[in-house]
């Protein structure tokens, strides 16, 4: 994925407020990139237009070398956003399957394993039959999380998976982050926690509205 001279803002009574400024940014399958910045700073401005949720005001935004069109891409491309949006109607393990579902993706025994395997990778394996409702938020966060990596996107796009996780839950989302990137999705992360960036292969700050590299010495 890749974006050229990204502009975005919004209207405000006291006058518009530009966000981003021109974004440049590329990030390969195989890669784990990480995105801080201050609160504000446009970081989930920036995956909403990504992720095809917003347009920009100018610039362009390339997926597999093609113009993000109007229809969202997602048949290719995963995001997690702080909203989470799980399906309400639908259990833990429901809420896993469903990408796999929808991309036909594998039999229903395969669909059941990676379920199976992503939510016990994440802890909440003793969860699969419980609503969004009978959940706390972080358990929902790993729940959506399991659900944005089931059908191994080309693109996964997520906002602050580690928020409102404990010491003890982080690590596996961690891992299961990296893993992604491992096995070929180009992964993109706003984050502010900083134990994120130890899994990422690049570390990139959204400042004055634009990206600039982290030098992690
Ligand atoms: N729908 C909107 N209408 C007007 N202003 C908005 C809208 N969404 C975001 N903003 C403004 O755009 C700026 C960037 O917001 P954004 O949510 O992208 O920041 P962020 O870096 O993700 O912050 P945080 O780390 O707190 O989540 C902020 O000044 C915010 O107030």
């Amino acid at each position: 994925m890749r974006t050229q001279d990204l502009r975005h803002g919004f209207p405000h009574p006291g006058g518009d407020v530009d966000v981003l400024r021109g974004v440049d940014f590329s990030v390969d399958a195989g890669e784990l990139v990480t995105v801080s910045g201050r609160s504000g700073s446009g970081k989930s401005a920036l995956l909403a237009l990504l992720g095809g949720f917003d347009k920009p005001n100018s610039g362009r935004i390339f997926l597999a070398g093609q113009p993000l069109g109007d229809t969202p891409p997602w048949h290719m491309c995963a995001v997690l956003p702080q909203t989470l949006g799980l399906a309400t109607e639908l259990a833990a393990a429901e809420n896993v399957a469903l990408p796999l579902r929808l991309h036909r993706n594998g039999n229903a025994v395969d669909i059941d394993a990676r379920v199976t395997e992503l939510l016990e990778a994440l802890g909440v394996g003793v969860l699969s039959d419980r609503y969004p409702s009978e959940m706390s938020y972080g358990q929902q966060q790993r729940v959506a999380l399991a659900r944005a990596v089931s059908a191994r996107p080309k693109v996964l796009i997520v906002d602050e998976p580690t928020a409102h996780l404990d010491a003890g839950s982080k690590p596996a989302v961690l891992r299961l982050l990296r893993t992604c990137a491992d096995e070929g999705s180009a992964v993109i992360v706003a984050t502010h926690d900083d134990e994120m960036h130890s899994v990422a292969d690049r570390q990139l700050r959204l400042a004055d509205g634009v990206l600039v590299p982290v030098n992690r010495g």
